[in-house]
C-alpha cells in the first residue's frame, strides 16, 4: 500500500484520466504498465485480507477494470493460487486484450457466464467488471451476475470502483457490487467517498502504483478530504469573554428539545456564553435542564433585538417553525448583520424568500432542505452531491454544508471539502441540531466561516463514530455525542 501525499485530494473521473495520460505521455510510464502495477497492487491486498485464501474467482469487464482482473489472475497463478476468469464479453483496447492474451497463454482458462450458471467455487471474489468508465446503470444480465456474486456469501475484492457505482458522484444508478475491500488505483476518486458509495466500497485502500509525487504536483484535484483536527490549546488567561457569544433562536411552542439541543452542543464545542431566544413556555425547563444556557422568553421580534447586540454569533432554526412567530424571528435575525448558523426550518424559510448572505452564513440542509432551496427534487441532490453543494454556496453567497453520507462543505468560490467520518447511526432526530451549535460556537471562537464548516462537520462526524464504537449505530441518540466531542475538540481520541 502506497502511502501517498495526494491521497488527501479528491479528483473527478476526467482528473483521474488526465493523470493517467501524464503518467503514460509525460512520464512515459505505458498503460499496460499501470495495469500490470494495479493487478500486482491487487494481489498483495487480497492476500494481506484473506491470507489463507487458494482459490479466487475474478469477474472480468470487457475493458480496462476487467485487464487488471486478467493480469491479477495470471499472477495469482503464478504465484500457485487457483483463479477462475468469468468475463463478460471479448476485450476491448489494447491493453485490456493484451492482458487477457497474457493470461490464457500462462494458461488461464476463461469461463462464459450465462443468467443462471452457476458460480465458480472460490474463497475470494474479485469485481473487476466496471471502474471508471462506468456510464449508466449496470445491464440486467450483469446486474443478475452481481446479485449472485452477493448471494455466494464470499468475500468481495473491488478493483478501482465497486462496479456500478458512479465513481464521480458516488450514486449507484441500479445494482451495485457491494465490496469488502475496494483498493483504487493512482488517485482517489471523488464519488468513492459520499452518497451511496461508502455503503458499496467496504475498506476503501488506495494506491499510487508507485508512480512519482511529481505526478500529482500541480495537477488540479476536485476537492480535500478532511484530515481530524481540533481547535488549538486555550490561552491560559481566557477569559468567557473571549470565546464568543451564541445566541441560539428557535423552540416553537412543544419543540423545545431542538433549541435545547443546539445550545447545549454550543457550550459542549467551547463557546464562552450561550443563550437561548425561545417560546417562554420552554424557560423552566432549559433552565433546570441546563442552567449554563441563559434562556429568554421571547414573544416576537420586540423581545429578541435587545437580546442581538451582545451576540456575537446567532444560529437560527432549531424547531423554530414556519409560522408567524418564527418568520418574524427568522427576519429579525438575519437583518441584524451578525454571522449567522442556518438550520432546518431556517433553511425552510430561506426557501420560501431567497436572500445572498455575501460571507456572513453558513448553511446546513440535508438532501431534502437542498432540494427546496434549489427548487429540485431531492434524487437530483443525490445524484451529484458535489454540484449541488457548490450551487447552494454560489447562489446564497454562503458557506454550505450539505449533510448525508460523505457530508461535503463548499464555499462560494468552488472550494469543496469531504468529510469522510459519520455512520448510519447518526441518521437520528437532533443530530443537525448538534452541528449547527458545535459550528456557531466555533465561529464564535474566531474560526471563519470555512473552518467553523470544516472543523464542525469533522468533529461532529468523529464525535458519532466514537459514540457508535462505544455503544453501537442503533439507538444513538445526539446528546451521545455531547462527551466525545467535548475529547475531540481538546485533540483527545477516546
Ligand atoms: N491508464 C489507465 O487508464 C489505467 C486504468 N486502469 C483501470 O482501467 C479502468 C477504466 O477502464 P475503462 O476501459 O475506461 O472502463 P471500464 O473498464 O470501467 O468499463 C468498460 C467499458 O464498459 C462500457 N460500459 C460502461 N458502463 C457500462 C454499462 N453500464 N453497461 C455496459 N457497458 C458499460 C464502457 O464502454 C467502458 O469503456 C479503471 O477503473 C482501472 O481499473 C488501471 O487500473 C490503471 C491504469
Ligand atoms: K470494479
Amino acid at each position: 500500500m502506497t502511502a501517498s501525499a495526494h491521497r488527501q485530494e479528491l479528483y473527478t473521473v476526467e482528473q483521474v484520466r488526465a493523470l493517467d495520460r501524464h503518467a503514460i505521455d509525460d512520464l512515459g510510464i505505458p498503460g499496460y504498465e499501470l495495469m500490470e502495477r494495479a493487478a500486482a497492487a491487487a494481489l498483495v491486498c487480497l492476500r494481506e485480507h484473506w491470507p489463507h485464501a487458494r482459490r479466487m474467482a475474478v469477474y472480468c469487464g470487457v475493458g480496462n477494470n476487467g485487464g487488471d482482473g486478467f493480469l491479477l489472475a495470471a499472477l495469482a497463478r503464478e504465484a500457485g493460487l487457483q483463479a477462475a476468469v468469468v468475463a463478460l464479453g471479448d476485450s476491448r483496447g489494447d491493453d485490456a486484450e493484451r492482458a487477457r492474451e497474457a493470461y490464457e497463454r500462462g494458461g488461464g482458462e476463461v469461463l462464459s457466464w450465462e443468467g443462471q450458471d452457476e458460480l465458480p467455487d472460490a474463497e475470494v471474489q474479485v469485481d473487476a467488471l466496471y471502474g471508471t468508465g462506468l456510464q449508466r446503470a449496470l445491464a440486467p444480465e450483469v446486474a443478475q451476475l452481481v446479485r449472485q456474486i452477493r448471494a455466494s456469501g464470499r468475500p468481495v475484492l473491488a478493483l478501482d470502483v465497486p462496479s456500478g457505482i458512479n465513481a464521480d458522484t458516488g450514486e449507484a444508478p441500479g445494482e451495485a457490487i457491494r465490496a469488502d475491500v475496494t483498493i483504487s488505483f493512482i488517485a482517489a476518486k471523488r464519488g468513492l467517498y459520499t452518497g451511496q458509495a461508502p455503503g458499496y466500497t467496504g475498506q476503501l485502500q488506495l494506491d499510487g502504483l508507485g508512480l512519482p509525487a511529481a505526478l500529482w504536483q500541480g495537477r488540479e484535484a476536485d476537492a480535500v478530504l478532511m484530515q481530524p483536527a481540533a481547535l488549538p490549546p486555550r490561552p491560559r488567561q481566557s477569559h468567557k469573554g473571549d470565546n464568543g457569544h451564541v445566541l441560539a433562536i428557535g423552540g416553537e411552542h412543544g419543540t423545545a428539545g431542538a433549541i435545547r439541543l443546539c445550545g447545549e452542543a454550543a457550550l459542549r464545542a467551547g463557546a464562552g456564553l450561550v443563550s437561548v431566544a425561545t417560546r417562554a413556555e420552554h424557560l423552566p425547563a432549559l433552565n433546570s435542564a441546563r442552567p449554563e444556557l441563559m434562556a429568554h422568553a421571547v414573544d416576537g421580534p420586540q423581545a429578541l433585538e435587545p437580546l442581538l447586540p451582545r451576540a456575537t454569533v446567532l444560529a437560527v432554526g432549531p424547531g423554530l417553525g414556519q409560522g408567524a412567530w418564527g418568520h418574524a424571528l427568522w427576519l429579525t435575525a438575519l437583518d441584524a448583520g451578525i454571522p449567522l448558523v442556518l438550520d432546518a426550518d431556517g433553511l425552510n424559510l430561506l426557501a420560501q424568500e431567497p436572500r445572498k448572505f455575501h460571507g456572513l452564513a453558513v448553511l446546513t440542509p440535508h438532501p431534502g432542505e437542498a432540494a427546496r432551496l434549489l427548487g429540485r427534487d431531492t434524487a437530483s441532490i443525490s445524484a451529484d452531491r458535489f454540484a449541488a453543494v457548490r450551487e447552494l454556496a454560489r447562489r446564497y453567497d454562503a458557506v454550505v454544508v450539505l449533510k448525508g453520507a460523505g457530508s461535503l462543505v463548499a464555499d462560494p468560490t468552488g472550494h469543496v471539502a469531504l468529510c469522510p467520518w459519520g455512520n448510519p447511526g447518526m441518521a437520528s432526530g437532533g443530530m443537525g441540531d448538534l452541528l449547527t451549535g458545535i459550528v456557531a460556537a466555533l465561529l464564535a471562537q474566531g474560526c471563519s466561516l470555512w473552518e467553523a464548516a470544516c472543523l464542525g462537520v469533522g468533529l461532529h462526524a468523529r464525535a458519532g463514530d466514537l459514540a457508535a464504537r462505544r455503544g453501537g449505530e442503533r439507538g444513538l441518540i445526539a446528546s451521545d455525542l455531547l462527551e466525545p466531542l467535548r475529547g475531540l475538540l481538546n485533540g483527545r481520541e477516546s
